[in-house]
């Protein structure tokens, strides 16, 4: 499918345009990067926002939440405040690899005890003497070598066997240094970074805490079970966001539902205790479509108003006085799917004090067709060849985006792109190393 048909190309104002705002022309945004208005004036075409300079004005439109310590079950998904710092030496003493024995010097040995890696009393050897280990065992002071089960030969109490100086021990502070730092700040914890934690002697960390987000789903058509038919559409952005948010890394508090109701979605967005809200199915400017003047009536600065994406066009950022923000998610549901990933990932990730990622590129066999004014994003599958377009990426589908792993970007140009940036539909993962 082309950039022109299910997806339509800009369409000129029909006498409702008052043409670009004062500030916003060329799709610029006006100093300051937002304007306040009111909800009867129409977005205008060219006054939409480039796709990357949304993601931008997003992503700069709020601030790291404040630093929070944290035990290490609290903190997991959280991003580290502070560098992750061992207090101590890692391990703090010589400790056995291997399950064997102990042993100084050269053989034959006397074993004279054992220890295991739950003993604290310190052992120590003469020359000519052993101590059967446990891995994770401390060695015994003066201890040169550590004999593997499976290479020494014990008979009564004289083991034989090869000692090689070092064998098998774990030096104390081969993994860090008291004080030494593993991390820096500015780092995802985890699993693994729990675990590391946790091995240097951590209970706590000091990190910026995941953003609470909050999601209002509306429409009088909606429902939650069977079929659409007519009169009624399935919700299929419900069942998709707090997915999305969890995967981006912050807190999804469940998913309200509203009908198209101006006064209850005031009163939604006036309770909703969350960072940032979403709302889906009002952007656009129909008479049920109710966000812009919700927000207007609330005093919100609009920061993005309409992005030229497809699709994802008629997606808005505001930004209430006490600093929260409100995420307009277009109704079609691919459309609410790339905006969430255009300006509501950038502004969760700001607010874990995580930059933009950078965005792979790929080649994309065959090539996609460019949008003359608007970013295309296509679902694609991520292969060795590049990124394979999967087809069925219309603003009301989501079989295409089922089945792919990114949306390929592709800058608005008059001809064909053989190359995109790669937007990867998990949020949470890394960028591809393509
Ligand atoms: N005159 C114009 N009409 C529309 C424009 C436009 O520029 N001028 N833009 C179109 C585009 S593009 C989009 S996207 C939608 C955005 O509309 P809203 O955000 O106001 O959403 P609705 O009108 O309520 O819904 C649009 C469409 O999506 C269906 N929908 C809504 N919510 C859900 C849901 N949770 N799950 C599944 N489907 C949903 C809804 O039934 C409509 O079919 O506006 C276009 N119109
Ligand atoms: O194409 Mo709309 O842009 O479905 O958001």
């Amino acid at each position: 499918m082309g950039p022109a048909d299910e997806e339509g190309p800009d369409r000129p104002c029909r006498g409702r345009c008052r043409g670009p705002r004062p500030g916003r022309g060329a799709g610029r945004p006006a100093a300051g990067g937002h304007v306040t208005q009111p909800h009867d004036v129409p977005r205008h075409a060219e006054a939409v926002l480039p796709w990357d300079v949304a993601r931008e004005l997003a992503h700069a439109a709020t601030t790291p939440l404040k630093p929070v310590s944290r035990t290490l079950a609290e903190a997991e998904g959280a991003v580290l405040a502070t560098p992750l710092v061992s207090p101590g030496a890692v391990p703090p003493v010589d400790r056995s690899a291997m399950d064997g024995y102990a042993v100084r010097g050269a053989g034959p040995w006397r074993l004279v005890g054992h220890v295991g890696a739950a003993s604290r009393a310190p052992v120590e050897l003469a020359d000519g003497e052993a101590c059967s280990v446990t891995t994770g065992a401390a060695v015994p002071i003066g201890a040169t070598s550590v004999v593997r089960d499976e290479d020494a030969t014990l008979v009564g109490e004289l083991l034989q066997g090869r000692g090689e100086p070092g064998r098998h021990i774990r030096r104390a502070g081969e993994e860090c240094r008291a004080g030494e730092q593993l991390l820096p700040a500015g780092v995802v914890v985890d699993p693994p970074v729990l675990g590391a934690a946790a091995s240097v002697g951590l209970n706590r960390l000091t990190v910026v805490p995941r953003p609470r987000v909050a999601a209002i789903v509306t429409g009088d058509e909606l429902v939650h079970r069977g079929p659409s038919g007519p009169g009624r559409v399935r919700d299929a952005i419900g069942p998709m966001l707090p997915g999305l948010v969890t995967r981006t890394g912050a807190l999804a508090a469940p998913v309200t539902h509203l009908a198209d109701d101006r006064a209850a979605l005031v009163d939604a967005l006036l309770s909703a205790d969350a960072e940032l809200i979403l709302i889906s199915g009002s952007s656009a400017s129909g008479p049920a479509d109710h966000l812009r003047p919700a927000l207007f009536a609330l005093g919100a600065e609009l920061i993005v108003d309409g992005v030229a994406c497809r699709p994802g066009h008629p997606q808005a950022l505001a930004r209430f006085a006490d600093g929260r923000l409100v995420v307009g998610l277009p109704g079609n549901p691919f459309a609410a799917l790339a905006a969430f990933l255009t300006v509501g990932v950038a502004a969760i990730r700001r607010m874990r004090g995580l930059p933009l990622p950078a965005l792979t590129v790929a080649p994309v066999p065959g090539g996609l067709p460019c949008h003359p004014r608007s970013t295309r994003l296509v679902p694609v599958r991520v292969t060795t060849q590049g990124a394979v377009p999967l087809g069925h990426g219309g603003s009301a589908m989501l079989r295409g985006v089922a089945a792919a792993d990114a949306l390929a970007v592709v800058d608005p140009g008059p001809a064909e792109a053989i190359a995109a940036r790669l937007l990867p539909l998990d949020p949470g993962a890394r960028p591809w190393g393509v």
